[in-house]
């Protein structure tokens, strides 16, 4: 099966006629081709972007909602189908896919169709002064979307469906490790209605199609979801060229735990913190900090926990994780457990490979957990971004919040405690875009979405993304007024 590229509202191969391989991370085989992008593809992506812009930019607000709004009910009437391509080509659980992945990307499309009908921009009036200003807030032209292979559909969907219905024309790629939802999404655009050349969709690895998309002189912004080097290397590239850029990168996230918590929903969601969709997700919080009355429990009980998780085939309805979605993402994430050993660090669960009957060339590994004794030590500091968490004790708040903050990552947080005051200071001193108390990855998509430090700039979600993907422009006028005398 091929996977082609979407430009102009139909399925094209690549200029170059060259593929890329697909693999299946649940049983290690290629199982399909992926159109090999370059920079030619990405010139014809952005001339059908470019024709359609002067019309699509004038299409009412009813209109563009009524189109993302039926691109949400396509996506929800073709979960099952969108849910097993998802598990297929990520290795994660068919039922992850099916009750969070899928449900979100329609979510994303029926959000911003409706929030473009709420968006407004601001009128100030001069007073006395008979002048009025308001301010325009204009789309961008054509704009690049650029996202990884982690939650595939429901990332890509997270910047298009905004950057559409604000008006502007796109040149997208997803990763080149999962791009199967991305490909089945054009033909639910086309069925949806929406015209040929707003949403255009171009495979391919990021050094030739994604750099090409970056480097492109008249794509005026780039919105990227990935890690945190390759958005250091976009922000060199986009930089200079002056365009709108908006980054959500990497994370290195605390979970703090106080005595005081609601222990039961606590350690249950802390196993899902820990590992969900393998620990592939940015917010999962890869470093559980715990105060040390009760930190003995916790370590035997968490242990406890995780050892009843299941690793097996996606598809089979009681597997908790997966497959990791690549054998180097996987050898990346082995060595990190290695290097753990090496200093110092003590594995209390998990550590090895897991081979299924039947998937035996998988890429499969145990949820595992690693007791640190210093906070300074890699593991503790650089993203793993697989199923691997550390753990360590803490005296005090100073000291929990101290290690909190002392990593170079600043994208979400995790608070356990009862103690209201605790919470208003240490949200207030954490050095992270998000913070959930007694909860985690509970998300409202009107929030501000999105990191500090080295962990992103700008915020995705709600009126932020509407305002990423548009211009203001104040327009001042001075009128004759009344005369007083
Ligand atoms: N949301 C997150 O926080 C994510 C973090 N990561 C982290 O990044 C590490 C590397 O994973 P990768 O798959 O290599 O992610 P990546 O950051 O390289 O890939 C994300 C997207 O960027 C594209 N890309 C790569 N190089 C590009 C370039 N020069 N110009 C434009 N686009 C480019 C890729 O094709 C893909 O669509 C992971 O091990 C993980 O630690 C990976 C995926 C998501
Ligand atoms: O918007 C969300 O709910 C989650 C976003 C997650 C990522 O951006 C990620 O894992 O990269």
């Amino acid at each position: 099966m091929k996977i082609l590229n979407y430009i102009n509202g139909e399925y094209v191969e690549p200029v170059s006629k060259k593929w890329l391989d697909n693999y299946n991370p649940s049983n290690g085989e290629v199982y399909s081709q992926i159109a090999n992008s370059n920079s030619e593809d990405i010139e014809t992506a952005y001339q059908a972007a470019a024709a359609a812009f002067p019309k699509w930019s004038n299409t009412t607000i009813d209109e563009r909602s009524i189109i993302l709004l039926k691109i949400a009910d396509l996506i929800a009437e073709n979960l099952d189908k969108l849910a097993e391509a998802e598990a297929k080509d990520n290795g994660k659980p068919l039922s992850l896919a099916s009750a969070v992945d899928i449900p979100r990307a329609s979510a994303n499309f029926r959000f911003f169709g409706n929030a473009i009908t709420q968006f407004a921009s601001e009128a100030h009036e001069s007073v006395g002064l008979n002048t009025i200003n308001y301010t325009l807030r204009q789309p961008l032209g054509v704009v690049g979307c650029i996202s990884p292979w982690n939650l595939p559909l429901y990332l890509f969907t997270w910047k298009i469906a905004p950057a559409i219905a604000a008006g502007n024309t796109v040149v997208a790629k997803p990763s080149e490790i999962t791009p199967m939802t991305a490909f089945l999404l054009g033909e639910i655009c086309t069925e949806a209605g929406l015209p040929k050349g707003v949403l255009n969709i171009v495979h391919g690895s990021g050094p030739s199609a994604g750099q090409a998309i970056v480097e492109h002189p008249n794509i005026n912004a780039i919105s990227f979801t990935g890690g945190t080097k390759t958005g250091e290397h976009i922000a060199r590239t986009a930089g200079p060229m002056f365009k709108k850029l908006s980054l959500e990168l990497g994370g290195k996230n605390p979970n703090l735990i106080f005595a005081d918590c609601n222990y039961d929903k606590m350690l249950k969601e802390t196993v899902r913190s820990s590992f969900a969709n393998q620990g592939q997700i940015c917010l999962c919080g890869s470093r559980i900090y715990v105060e040390k009355p009760i930190y003995d429990k916790i370590k035997k009980d968490f242990v406890e926990k995780v050892k009843q998780l299941k690793v097996g085939n996606p598809f089979d309805e009681d597997t908790n994780l997966g497959a990791l979605v690549s054998k180097e993402h996987l050898e990346k994430v082995e060595s990190y457990i290695q290097l753990a050993e090496k200093e110092g660090g003590k594995i209390l669960f998990g550590g090895n490979r897991v081979r299924i009957k039947g998937l035996e060339n998988g890429y499969y590994l145990e949820p595992t957990v690693i007791e640190v004794f210093d906070n300074e030590c890699r593991v503790n500091q650089e993203e793993i971004f697989g199923p691997v968490v550390t753990i360590m004790p803490f005296k005090t708040e100073e000291e929990a919040l101290q290690m909190a903050n002392s990593v170079k990552y600043g994208l979400s947080a995790t608070l356990w405690t009862t103690d209201l005051n605790r919470t208003m200071r240490i949200s207030k001193g954490i050095e992270s875009g998000i913070v959930w108390v007694n909860t985690w990855l509970n998300r409202d998509l009107r929030t501000p979405f999105g990191g500090m430090k080295a962990s992103g700039l700008g915020r995705e979600g709600g009126f932020e993304a509407l305002k990423f993907f548009t211009e203001q422009k104040n327009v001042c006028i001075r009128y004759e007024g009344f005369d007083t005398n």
